[in-house]
């Protein structure tokens, strides 16, 4: 197809659950011996949570999901989407060490960036019947808006515009509908930060040719935020956008009057607990966390289409030993559960809390 349909994506559509992440809360659960929580536990697996392919190693297991979710619309007349993460960029995480990549600038980090899309594109041609929704590159372009002081960010500027905006080109050539990764209330949207921020995007968007599969922009990516804050959370201090809701009505406008129509999917797979953090810029496996909002259309916002899980609850943001080559301070701080191992690997107690935690109650 060439064409999106118009509206919301998610809209008369099953969410394909990730296997991987199945595999990984079933062998938590068998870890759990209170009858209770392991009951818990276990209907996490049902709740649908995106797929991140963090490594090139991984994109031909994307073929094996949709063929999977091809195979249950055949079977059960209904109708899937893949929900994936496309997150590999050369010199990712810039202005962290937790999620350091495999591809860097420096040894031909853009050309094999260039190779792993055209590898998810060439395993998305194979099944044109599944629907992909895809987040492009969490915590790449809020790096341009507010670290461009880090030489690592400042040298990876051209290539994540340029590798960004050949994701969106491509994906968009096989109608993968693109939500790219826009931070969150507590780093763009502060008053400072906004304005640059929503230049960037249109900027971005309007040069890549405005593809017509680019539907927004998704928020709260690993983070903790509310969607909608009972009352602000201390650590927001001065900024009026002390919640997703805000930080999206604020975004919003100043998109669309630039030519980019946005709408927004916002994670709320960490977001079920608020006030537990003692600075904004803890974001590294925040102790008291818990399971947040269900993955729903019923968002209250007609600018959000969805609130997704994207982040897996569960994976860890970071390790905690001081003496590892990935070691990130903020993953050593009063506000980080510790011991914890590499980022995207199982930190079991950090699971077990976001179970218990929950918010709804699992
Ligand atoms: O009082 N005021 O008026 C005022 C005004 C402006 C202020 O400055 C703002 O302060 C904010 C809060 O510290 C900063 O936001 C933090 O920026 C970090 C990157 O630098 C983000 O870290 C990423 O987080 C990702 C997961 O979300 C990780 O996956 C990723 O590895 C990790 O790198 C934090 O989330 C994010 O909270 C802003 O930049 C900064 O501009 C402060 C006060
Ligand atoms: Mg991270």
């Amino acid at each position: 197809t060439t064409t999106p349909d118009a509206g919301n994506p998610f809209n008369g559509y099953e969410i394909y659950l990730s296997p991987y992440y199945a595999d990984e809360v079933a062998a938590a659960a068998a870890q759990i011996t209170d009858s209770t929580l392991k009951a818990k536990a276990l209907k996490v697996a049902s709740i649908p949570t995106f797929i991140w392919f963090d490594v090139i190693a991984k994109t031909p297991t994307l073929g094996t999901y949709l063929a999977d979710a091809s195979a249950k619309q055949k079977a059960e007349g209904k109708k899937y989407i893949v929900q994936i993460v496309v997150y590999d960029l050369p010199d990712r995480d810039c202005a962290a060490l937790a999620s350091n990549g495999e591809f860097s600038i420096a040894n031909g980090g853009v050309a094999n960036y260039k190779k792993y899309i055209d590898q998810l594109v060439a395993e998305i041609k194979k099944y044109p019947d599944v629907r992909v929704v895809a987040v492009i590159e969490p915590d790449s372009l809020a790096n341009l808006v507010t670290n461009l002081s880090v030489a690592k960010c400042s040298g990876a500027a051209s290539a994540y515009k340029e590798c960004t905006t050949y994701a969106m080109q491509q994906l968009n050539s096989v109608g993968v509908y693109m939500y790219l990764d826009a931070g969150h209330a507590g780093w763009l949207g502060w008053p400072a930060n906004i304005d640059p921020a929503a230049k960037l995007f249109a900027d971005l968007y309007k040069a890549a040719g405005s593809p017509k599969f680019v539907r927004g922009l998704a928020t709260n990516v690993a983070n903790y935020n509310a969607l909608n804050a009972a009352s602000p959370d201390p650590i927001t201090q001065s900024n009026p956008n002390y919640d997703e809701s805000h930080y999206i009505n604020s975004l919003g406008p100043k998109l669309s009057s630039q030519g980019f129509p946005a709408k927004f999917i916002v994670d709320q797979g960490r977001s079920g607990v608020q006030n537990i953090r003692n600075e904004w810029g803890d974001w590294c496996n925040v102790n008291g966390a818990g399971f947040g909002l269900r993955p729903t259309l019923n968002t209250g916002n007609s600018a959000i289409d969805a609130i997704v899980w994207i982040k897996p609850g569960g994976e860890c943001d970071g390790t905690s030993d001081t003496s590892a080559v990935r070691y990130d301070a903020h993953c050593g701080a009063a506000s980080a559960k510790k011991p914890a191992p590499e980022a995207g690997t199982w930190f079991q107690a950090y699971f077990v809390d976001l179970v218990r935690n929950a918010n709804p109650a699992l």
